[in-house]
């Protein structure tokens, strides 16, 4: 529970048990207030009413309004004259389904349910009433709202042959005009127009949720992220300050790299954070002068760079290692897997006339290669984009990658990051170098040349293609498939004679990247209205973590103060109205919007009423 306190603002008596769960409207926060006095912004008034004895000429059904804030609880548990107990919040379902842009209470057009009405102007005046020993407070307005509303509730008494429930509780509403959400921020408006047009065909779940492949990608992350799994590896079970280690590759053997490596992924003993580590086997520092360089990569903070964050000696693993904490992405995958993997075959036909099986095609062998299609020209600039710019800001801040390999370089969703930056720098540091500047400028011209031949790779998806009998024909394939800038972008970064620069590929990428501008900001658009959505769910939800830690609590032995018996009871009922509701025949009526409506009708504080009616 958040524990939040705020100053005593207005005069609801310190005696209320309410004012222990008093939640004001600027912030709809539970207030604990033990052995303090009350502090509220504007009066609570989220009403309940009752059950009560009555008949109704239509169903031996009746019901009474009760006053707002808390009702005499022994109306519904001493009620000698009604022997049922059961009671029912009556709820028509002549509702048609939730379309996109209806609100759940334009469903009902006939519903009893009250709308949202304008609040009246805060007050601190307080009208008190004891009945029964129970102390009632309520703002002296809603006592005159009272009055009206039982005035009303009279006036269509079955007596007068009205439909006691329906009737009545109309009647409320209309009484209550003035009344209404004291803060209508606090609940989702629905999606934007904008972004409505971006979204698949309206589910009533998406309504109230994220849509499935997006919560479905989250949890396999989650998932990911949680799993413990050590592939049978002995580990340690605790590096320095890192433990629950989980390999991430099976073999500790690194290839692309220059010393023997492996990585796990690891959560920080301190603050829970999970981190990916590399671990260099057999490696002792000779010199800690590299730690100038590690510095200037923690330093280095972009969104296309998987961020270095510590680099420290062990022997944990019975060896002199050196492990590099990084930052870890869940469900990353390197950009070999996921583009120079050869497709498993799914039904275990193969194509005759696909790959070497037919000596005399058109193919030439480049094109003969099972990882796939080749790519749309949209996806490989997308990559390039990233790749440059992560690029630009490590050359940017004089250091160079070195390890520019589709190994090294991952891929999260549609995110692409260099990984395992700094280990070169690191492993094969000379102490007796003078012009380390020299030797950077020397890598980062390197950077460029293996950044070609990757885009070169990617366009044709196949590692043989930047092999050198093959890069000929390879840039002939580009052309014939793909726009002269792709071509023209290869050829600058592969021409070795000439000193090139990361920030010469712009004016190449020209206005694609407004094309992939507009994508990333659509996607932003989205999650930001899911975010949204999100944010009201988070809210209920520690709504109803507060009805539940306070309703149903018979082993405190009817103590006032729980919910039994006094002003609780109505949490009780409330939690009854919200989710055991029926419909006149008695079924269950199981209502999202209802349910929903109602928290936030309670969470703001709003005025109104509503009629339980016990069934005869
Ligand atoms: N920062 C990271 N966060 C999460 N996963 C990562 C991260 N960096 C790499 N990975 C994943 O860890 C696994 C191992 O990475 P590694 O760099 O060793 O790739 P590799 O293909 O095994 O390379 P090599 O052939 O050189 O061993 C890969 O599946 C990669 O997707």
């Amino acid at each position: 529970m958040d524990q939040i306190f705020y100053s005593p603002l207005n005069g609801v008596p310190s005696e209320s048990k309410l004012a222990t769960y008093m939640v004001t409207p600027q912030s709809p926060e539970f207030i604990p207030r033990l052995n303090s006095s009350p502090s509220f912004y504007s009066p609570y008034s989220s009403v309940i009413a009752n059950g009560s004895c009555g008949s109704n000429g239509g169903g031996g059904a009746g019901g009474v309004v009760v006053p707002p804030i808390v009702a005499k609880p022994t109306s519904v548990l001493g009620a000698p004259a009604c022997p049922s107990t059961a009671y029912s919040a009556v709820t028509p379902i002549k509702g048609r389904p939730l379309i996109r842009g209806d609100s759940p209470q334009s469903t009902n057009n006939d519903s009893p349910r009250l709308t949202p009405q304008p609040s009246p102007p805060p007050t601190t005046a307080i009208h008190q009433e004891n009945v029964g020993g129970t102390t009632y407070f309520y703002p002296a307005a809603a006592a005159a709202g009272v009055t009206t509303t039982s005035q009303a509730c009279s006036s269509s008494s079955p007596e007068n042959g009205g439909r006691y429930g329906q009737h009545h509780t109309a009647a409320a509403a209309a009484a209550q005009m003035s009344l209404s959400f004291t803060h209508p921020g606090h609940v989702y408006p629905g999606p934007a127009s904008s972004v409505l047009s971006l979204q698949p065909k309206t589910l009533l779940s998406s309504a109230f949720f994220m849509p499935s492949e997006m919560r479905s990608s989250i949890q396999a992350r989650n998932a990911i992220s949680n799993t413990l799994e050590t592939g049978g590896m002995e580990l340690p079970l605790e590096v320095d300050n890192y433990h629950g280690l989980c390999p991430l590759e099976p073999m500790a053997v690194n290839l692309k790299l220059p010393v023997p490596a492996s990585s796990y992924k690891a959560t920080h003993s301190n603050t829970g954070v999970k981190y990916f580590l590399r671990r260099i086997h057999g490696f002792r520092l000779q010199s800690t002068k590299c730690m100038s360089v590690v510095e200037m990569w923690k330093k280095l903070q972009h969104s296309n760079v998987v961020q270095l964050r510590e680099v420290f000696t062990t022997k944990a693993f019975g060896d002199h290692s050196l492990v590099l904490v990084y930052d870890y992405h869940p469900g990353s995958q390197t950009l070999l897997s996921k583009y120079f993997t050869p497709s498993v075959e799914t039904n275990g036909y193969t194509d005759p006339f696909s790959g070497e099986a037919r000596p005399f095609s058109h193919k030439s062998s480049l094109q003969r290669t099972v990882n796939g299609p080749m790519l749309a020209e949209n996806e490989i600039w997308f990559i390039i984009m990233q790749l440059t710019a992560g690029l630009r800001a490590i050359h940017q801040s004089g250091l160079a990658c070195r390890t520019l390999d589709p190994t090294k370089i991952i891929i999260t969703g549609r995110r692409v990051r260099f990984s395992c930056l700094g280990i070169s720098d690191i492993v094969s540091f000379d102490p007796n170098q003078a012009n380390q500047l020299a030797v950077i400028t020397h890598y980062q011209q390197e950077d460029l040349t293996s950044l070609g031949k990757l885009v070169l790779a990617l366009a044709c998806r196949c590692l043989h293609s930047i092999h050198r009998d093959q890069v000929q024909a390879s840039i002939e394939l580009v052309a014939r498939n793909y726009s002269s800038d792709l071509r023209n972008l290869i050829l600058y970064l592969l021409t070795t004679t000439n000193r090139r620069a990361v920030s010469d590929l712009m004016p190449m990428i020209g206005a694609r990247f407004y094309i992939q501008l507009d994508a990333l900001q659509t996607q932003c658009d989205m999650q930001d209205d899911e975010l949204a959505k999100e944010m009201e769910n988070g809210r209920l939800y520690r709504l109803l973590v507060k009805l539940g830690c306070i309703n149903e609590r018979p082993e405190l032995n009817m103590d006032v103060t729980w919910s039994e018996t006094g002003d609780r009871y109505m949490l009780k009922l409330f939690r009854d109205y919200l989710f055991h509701s029926v419909s006149e025949d008695g079924r269950p009526w199981l209502d999202h919007a209802h349910i929903v409506q109602c928290l936030n009708k309670l969470d703001a504080g709003t005025m109104e009423k509503n009629i339980l009616k016990t069934c005869s």
